[in-house]
């Protein structure tokens, strides 16, 4: 049993079981795992493996069956201010400028402060979008829609950002430039990241920590840390693709698909 800690996030014992049709579907059993404060962590699996259900949990939109959720030493069973999600489908509001969307969040949720506008401009000009502050959500590509989501949750300074396939929806190229993107921003604010991916290049590329899942019922199936990045040039994606450990993985984790594929025929 891991112990929580109380600095990041702490799954521990987790299990979810939905009742449908007069019948239990078990879709996570016994996930424990941990993301230490500031780290990078991507849950990667098989389609159905319950990647989606344990980010929602830590969302605290869904309960767990079994087990406890903690961030920084706080129980998680509802949904909070300390986590911001990011889905895949750009939720940004079309009816409110971009400077109105990112502000929408704060307006919200202030309590004593005034809107700070000091914050919306911060997170427009981190996410690339100073241009765009007054355009609407329509005059955007996917890919600047995307940068509003992200700019919009980050300016609530969440302990713990979520994402669902945030990029999933968005050319290769584009994709390449918001895994950069988000990396740059988290680094540079220090939060703490949680996403979901099914793609072994970007799970690599983003994560301090891969956490692989198996399915039916979705279980932990292996951790994967990246500390191999630190000794490479950084902001470099053509040495990370080439380096040898990158290649070692993405081929280990590939089979780990493949057993998994195997398992469900
Ligand atoms: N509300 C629900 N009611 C019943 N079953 C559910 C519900 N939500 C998820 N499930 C089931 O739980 C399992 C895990 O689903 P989940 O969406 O979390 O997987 P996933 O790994 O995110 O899949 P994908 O990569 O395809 O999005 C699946 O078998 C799914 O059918």
């Amino acid at each position: 049993m891991t112990m929580p800690s109380s600095n990041g996030l702490s799954i521990s014992n987790v299990g979810k079981t939905f009742r449908s049709g007069g019948r239990d579907i078990q879709a996570l059993e016994n996930i424990s795992l941990e993301l230490p404060a500031g780290k990078v962590g991507v849950l990667l699996g098989p389609s159905g493996c319950g990647k989606s259900t344990l980010l929602r949990m830590v969302a605290g939109l869904e309960n767990p069956s079994e087990g406890t959720i903690t961030l920084n030493g706080r129980a998680v069973d509802q949904p909070g201010r300390d986590r911001g999600m990011v889905f895949q489908d750009y939720t940004s509001f079309p009816w409110l400028s971009v400077k109105d969307n990112v502000a929408y969040g704060l307006r919200i949720n202030s309590d004593r402060s005034a809107l700070n506008e000091g914050t919306v401009e911060h997170f427009i000009r981190a996410v690339g979008l100073e241009k765009f502050a007054d355009a609407y959500p329509h005059q955007l590509s996917g890919g600047m829609r995307q940068r509003v989501a992200i700019a919009r949750t980050l300016a609530n300074y969440p302990e713990l950002l979520l994402m669902d396939e945030p990029f999933g929806a968005l050319d290769p190229e584009t994709r390449w430039q918001m895994q950069d993107l988000l990396l740059g921003i988290v680094r540079k604010e220090r939060t703490s990241v949680m996403v979901v991916s099914h793609d072994i290049e970007e799970a690599l590329y983003l994560g301090d920590v891969v956490f692989f899942l198996s399915r039916h019922p979705g279980r932990l199936k292996e951790v994967i840390h990246t500390d191999f990045k630190s000794a490479l040039p950084p902001n470099d994606r053509e040495a990370f693709l080439q380096s040898e450990e990158y290649r070692r993985l993405e081929l280990h984790i590939r089979r780990l698909m493949q057993d998994e594929g195997r398992d469900a025929a």
